[in-house]
């Protein structure tokens, strides 16, 4: 019996990717593991996958800054070594497929102490942290963006792009009518602020609800904890966090306002979607997707907005930007191509699957 271990979580970033390629082992008849943390978003995306085994384990968390839990991390890092060294012992899977996250750090640890081969995908314009430190420890780094492979090993690093989930392409925009409700045939805006939603993204749209809804309907993802029926009104609907329905909801959608995830943005481009970026500042995170925001500018792709600028005109202003230029973007983001990235994932990792022993 062959398989496969996959691993990665945090955000739903991190944990995307898998399930883009879980479906392909499926049918290759794979026996599938996935270790996660036991209580992350890996596990309400993974852990009701009748066919997957999903092993929770303890994981600490790679802080930036000073606190008092950083002192008890390296434990709790030590102990999902362990955790997943058992795991790995037990399932023998024959090749590992991280997708960073820091609960992804103790498991490609324990895979090389395993000598399990190692694949890693890196969706962000330079490496996360939990990468970074992951990198000794594999046989291959895979990376979305061609620039991310000058900050990688350079025997180890390969450029093949974004790797997207096929069911995406297939929505119908009946049923994201259906759900909305939206039937007048004002352009649909659909907005994302990333998987945990953005709160000033939230605040930017509620606060110029009445002036939106007069020219857009809006589907607003908000993020988990965050929907707020307060504001609901016709031509505004909101729904935290969607699975299955994304891909109806972006069928529908005729302009994105969004984050600037790496995931999130390249969805966007192979579907045609219009965006206005608007990218997680420097001060809370470490600038990759004002990178990515700026790289999807340059090509003509996007709009993109800074944070610090939003005002109720600034905001305003650049989603009716966004619709005049739409027909321009749409005809920009025709030259690119979806690469064959997964099948180059899939190629590679059943590679090193045969080197094994
Ligand atoms: C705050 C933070 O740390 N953000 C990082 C995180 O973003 P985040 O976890 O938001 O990841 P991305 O924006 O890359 O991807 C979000 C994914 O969630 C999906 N989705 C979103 C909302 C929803 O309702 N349903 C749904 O399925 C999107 O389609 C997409 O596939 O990981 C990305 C990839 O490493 C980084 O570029 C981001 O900087």
């Amino acid at each position: 019996m062959k398989r496969i271990l996959f691993t990665g979580g945090g955000t739903a970033g991190h944990v995307i990717v898998n399930t883009a390629l879980i479906p392909s082992f499926r049918e290759k008849g794979y026996e599938i593991d996935y270790i996660g943390s036991y209580e992350g978003i890996e596990k309400e995306l993974i852990g009701h996958m009748d066919d997957v085994t999903y092993h929770g384990i303890s994981t600490g968390k790679l802080r930036r800054y000073m606190s008092k839990e950083n002192v008890k991390d390296p434990f709790k890092v030590a102990k999902g070594i362990l955790q997943s060294l058992s795991i790995i012992k037990k399932r023998k899977p024959g090749v590992i497929f991280s997708k960073g996250g820091f609960v992804s750090v103790p498991v490609v640890i324990a895979a090389k102490l395993a000598r399990v081969p190692v694949v890693i995908h890196e969706s962000d314009f330079t490496p996360g942290l939990a990468n970074k430190l992951s990198f000794p420890f594999a046989n291959r780094i895979l990376t979305t963006f061609p620039e991310t492979t000058e900050h990688v090993p350079e025997k180890k690093a390969e450029y093949i792009g974004a790797v997207i989930r096929d069911e995406l392409f297939q929505g119908e925009e009946e049923k994201g009518k259906e759900m909305t409700g939206f039937k007048d045939g004002k352009p649909v805006l659909l907005v994302m602020g990333g998987s945990s939603g953005s709160e000033n993204i939230n605040e930017a749209i509620r606060h110029n609800l009445e002036a939106l809804t007069e020219r857009y309907n809006i589907v607003h993802l908000t993020g988990k904890g965050h929907k707020d029926d307060s504001y609901s009104r016709k031509g505004y609907v909101q729904f935290e966090y969607v699975t299955d329905e994304l891909k109806d909801l972006l069928k529908l959608a005729d302009l994105v306002v969004s984050r600037a995830g790496a995931n999130a943005i390249f969805e966007f481009v192979a579907l045609k979607k219009p965006m206005l970026l608007i990218p997680l500042s420097r001060k809370v995170s470490r600038g990759d997707q004002i990178l990515n925001a700026e790289s999807f500018e340059r090509q003509g792709f996007a709009h993109s907005l800074d944070e610090e600028q939003i005002t109720d005109e600034t905001f305003l202003q650049a989603v009716n930007k966004l619709e005049e230029d739409k027909e321009k973007l749409k005809e920009n983001m025709n030259r690119y191509e979806v690469q064959k990235s997964k099948d180059r994932v899939i190629e590679l990792l059943q590679h090193y699957e045969k080197r094994k022993g």
